[in-house]
């Protein structure tokens, strides 16, 4: 499947493979998609999908073994000035201490760097200012890292489990100052999680990955409208025409989320929209990648 690039696109992939190793296996196997600019990407996938390979990717710390991504209009490229990418192991200067790191992301973004938006999430309300890194916990170092991004004005913010070590206070807060930096500016965001329902609260997009390619990708609100969980009396072959993604057996009846072929359902179906959860989990549950889940991006 070829994805074109639209102009209007903050990333896209086209045929993205990625093995580390020769004869090693295909971590990312023939990944497309289109995230357009201006929205917040829910990025999912089981472990081992393949999510911080592609965030690597785009960041430019990685390069495809055939295939192309895009960011902004152009290649991916380590130390884009429009690009800011929180890696999952935070990789950070630890001798460093917390106002020299600061100090740091300043120097490196100049004329680019917002300090007020820094000092807020890493400033002294949270740190001594000569703290090490290096002595730091694992969500005190996501804080770090995260000051980091926001503050480098990106259009662009790839992050990696962003709130995977934050105690829940500590997660609401910095939610909220992404979602208000995002509704200020128009950044888009490209975030991986495991926590869906989190996901479901602040993003408007979609890209789930599994084994390494694109099952599904589109707006939230369209994906989710694009399917149904559908229950009524009777067994699974009343199925028959639509694309099931799970089914079960509910008593005497059935319940399934499908894609509806798009004729009418029977009138004693009971239909209503998935929630994103079920969606995803549906779909990690159904070996069968063949069937052609994603939504197309506008011509
Ligand atoms: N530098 C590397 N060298 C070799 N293999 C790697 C490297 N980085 C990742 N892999 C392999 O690529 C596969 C995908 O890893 P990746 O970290 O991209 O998945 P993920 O979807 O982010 O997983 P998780 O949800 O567990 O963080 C894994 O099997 C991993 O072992």
């Amino acid at each position: 499947m070829s994805y074109l690039t639209s102009p209007d696109a903050a990333l896209a992939a086209d045929g993205v493979s990625k093995r580390y190793r020769r004869g090693g296996p295909d971590v990312l196997d023939g990944c497309g998609f289109t995230v357009p600019a201006g929205v917040v990407c829910a990025l999912v996938g089981p472990n081992g999908a393949g999510k911080s390979t592609l965030l690597e990717l785009a960041a430019g710390l990685q390069r495809p073994t055939s295939g192309s991504v895009t960011v902004l209009g152009g290649p991916p490229h380590a130390g884009h000035p429009k690009v800011a990418y929180l890696a999952q192991h935070r990789p950070l200067f630890t001798r460093f201490t917390v106002a020299e790191t600061l100090r740091l992301g300043a120097r490196l973004n100049p004329g680019n760097w917002d300090v007020r938006l820094a000092e807020r999430i890493a400033g002294p309300a949270h740190f001594h200012s000569k703290e090490r890194v290096g002595n730091l916990s694992g969500g005190e170092r996501t804080r770090i890292g995260l000051a980091l991004a926001l503050g480098k004005r990106a259009d662009l913010l790839l992050l990696d489990e962003p709130m995977a070590d934050l105690d829940v206070l500590a997660r609401q807060e910095l939610m909220g100052l992404l979602m208000a930096h995002v509704a200020d500016t128009g950044t888009t965001v490209v975030m991986s999680s495991h926590i869906i329902s989190e996901l479901a609260d602040t993003c408007d997009h979609l890209l789930l990955l599994d084994e390494g390619s694109t099952r599904l990708c589109g707006g939230i609100d369209d994906v989710t409208a694009s399917h149904a969980v559908v229950t009524f009396a009777g067994g699974p072959e009343r199925l028959a025409g639509h694309t099931v993604i799970e089914s079960r057996l509910v008593g005497r009846g059935t319940s399934a989320l499908i894609r509806p072929s798009g004729a009418p359902l029977p009138a004693d179906w009971e239909v209503r929209t998935p929630s994103l959860d079920e969606l995803v989990l549906a779909h990690l549950g159904t070996p069968d990648t063949s069937i052609p889940l994603i939504k197309e991006p506008a011509a």
